[in-house]
Order: C-alpha cells, then structure tokens, then sequence
C-alpha cells in the first residue's frame, strides 16, 4: 500500500462509460492521485472539457493507449471499458511498465493466467477485480464460508440491460470462490430436464447461475443456500456507480506495492 501517500499518476480507459464517470471524479477529488489523460474509443486530440457532460478539465484524450503511455509519465491504468479490450489494454500498460487495475469484466481463466505470466516476468503489478464495491467482496467471502455447512446453492445476478457479459463477473467469482471449498456437486433432481432450454441458468461445477438483464437494476446479486428445511440467502446491492469508487482508491494504492497479478479484491482486503 502506498501509505506515504506519494502522488499517482494515472491514465482512465473508457472516460464517458457509466464507471469511466465516476473514476474521472474519484481521481480528480482525491489529492494524492493525478489524472494525467484519459483513453476513449473516439474524441482523440480532444480534452475531457469537449466531451458531453464531462467536467471541465484541461485532461487530454487519446484513442491509441500505446502513444497516451509513450507521451506521459504514467504510474496505473485504470480500464473500465468492454470486455473486447480488457485485456490489450492491460498488456499495452505492462509493455510500458505502468500497473493496471482494471474493473472490466469478461476475462477467461487463460487470459487471467497469461496476464499474470506477463507481470511476473516484468515485475509489476496489476489487479482485475470483478466487483470492487466492499459490500460485494463479503457478500463473496460469506458465501464461501456458508457452502463449507450448505453445498446446495444457487446464484441469481441481476443487472442493468446495458452490460455485455452474461453471467457477470462477481457470479463467476463467487462460484470460483464456493468451489474452493465444496466439492464439485450435481444439484437438484438428477432426471430434470429443461422443457425451455437454459430454464436452469449456467452451470459452474453444478451450481447453477441465473442472470437477470433489466432497465432500472445496477448490480445486485442473490445467493441462495438451501438445508434440510432451511434456506439462506445472502444479498448485496449497488445502489449507483460510487459505491465502487472506494475500492478503485485502494486497488491503486495498492497495485503500486505488489509484483503479481492479483484477481479479485478479496485478496487485499484481510
Ligand atoms: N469491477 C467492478 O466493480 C465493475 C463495476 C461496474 C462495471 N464493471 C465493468 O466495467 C466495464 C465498464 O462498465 P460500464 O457500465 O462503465 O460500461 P459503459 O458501456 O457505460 O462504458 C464503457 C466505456 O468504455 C468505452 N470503450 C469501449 N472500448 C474502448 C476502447 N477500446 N478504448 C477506450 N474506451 C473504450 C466506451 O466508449 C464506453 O464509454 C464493464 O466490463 C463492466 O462489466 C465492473
Ligand atoms: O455494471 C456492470 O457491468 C457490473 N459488472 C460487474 C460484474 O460483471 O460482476 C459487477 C458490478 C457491475
């Protein structure tokens, strides 16, 4: 962690999106941070003051993060664009010795691995983090403490119509992190059949993954454990787009400190 509180220099990935938004804000209100450019799918040559509803800041825009890293003294990248990206962006930023901490969802277990080959061998730091909203880490770190006493479990992910992937990224961390601790489990009647397919959502070692797409939802997430005459279902819900800001801040100050990849911020928060 850098406790120093040393300044951070820092490029956004994906300004105008619904997180690039917030992160434009967090970065800007936070004294020890700068906010040095910003990388957008279009407006290059720009500043952040000629983007619609974008704050008036002398910030410049590029669309090419390869010439954004050579023309400015960069410490972390923060990318929160699309799952199509995620990943070249990461490994221009490890290219250029800058440390990415990326919210972007999308990633497959190769990717993650490949990644982290790349920041070994350069000796940097990164972090992915599918859900940095604190609430959302424990709800994770619960779960897996529940499926040690209930195996029998179910996740429904509800969010907002916009989002590309299917299940999200904390339904797939959540089942990776209940994995660890149960045995892989066929659930429910072993002669079901689906009379409308994909009626019992994804399946992830047996659990089963439901995702819910509509307007008006952020991020929510339900996980369900089910006894002999008992339920229990543990829940968290991202009312807007600053409840992941608090763990954005620390996913940078922390990435400064480390010299592997690290994948969900349970892992730094003890
Ligand atoms: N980790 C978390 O806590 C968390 C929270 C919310 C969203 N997410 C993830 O973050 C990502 C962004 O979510 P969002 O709701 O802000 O999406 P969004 O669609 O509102 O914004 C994405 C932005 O990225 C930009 N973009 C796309 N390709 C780009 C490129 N090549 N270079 C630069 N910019 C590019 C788009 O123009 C858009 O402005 C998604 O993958 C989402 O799943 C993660
Ligand atoms: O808005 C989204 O998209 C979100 N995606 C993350 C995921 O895929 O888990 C979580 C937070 C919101």
């Amino acid at each position: 962690m850098n406790n120093t509180n040393e300044n951070v220099n820092i490029v956004i990935a994906g300004p105008r999106g619904n997180m690039g938004r917030e992160a434009v804000r967090m970065v800007t209100d936070t004294d020890h941070f700068t906010l040095k450019a910003v990388v957008d799918s279009k407006h290059d040559g720009m500043k952040v003051a000629d983007l619609d509803g974008m704050p008036a800041l002398d910030i410049p825009v590029y669309t090419d993060m390869d010439r954004c890293f050579s023309e400015h003294e960069v410490d972390v990248l923060i990318d929160l664009t699309s799952p199509a990206f995620g990943r070249k962006h990461m490994e221009i930023a490890f290219n250029h010795g800058v440390r990415p901490v990326v919210g972007t969802t999308g990633f497959s277990d190769e990717d993650i691995e490949t990644l982290r080959t790349i920041a070994e061998n350069k000796n940097l730091g990164g972090i992915i983090a599918p859900n940095f909203a604190i609430g959302a880490i424990l709800m994770m770190k619960f779960s897996q403490m529940a499926a040690k006493f209930l195996p029998d479990v179910e996740i429904i992910e509800r969010h907002h119509d916009r989002k590309l992937d299917a299940p999200s990224g904390t339904a797939i961390k959540t089942a990776q992190l209940i994995s660890e601790v149960r045995e892989a489990k066929v659930q429910g009647h072993p002669d079901e059949h689906e009379e409308l397919k994909g009626a019992r959502g994804a399946d992830f070692e047996g659990m089963k993954i439901h995702s819910v797409r509509l307007p008006g939802l952020v991020a929510h997430q339900e996980v369900i454990f089910g006894g002999e005459g008992q339920t229990l279902t543990i829940r968290h819900d991202s009312m807007n787009r600053a409840s992941f800001m608090p763990g954005v801040r620390l996913a940078v100050e922390t990435v400064l400190s480390i010299d592997t990849l690290v994948y969900g911020l349970e892992n730094i928060i003890e």
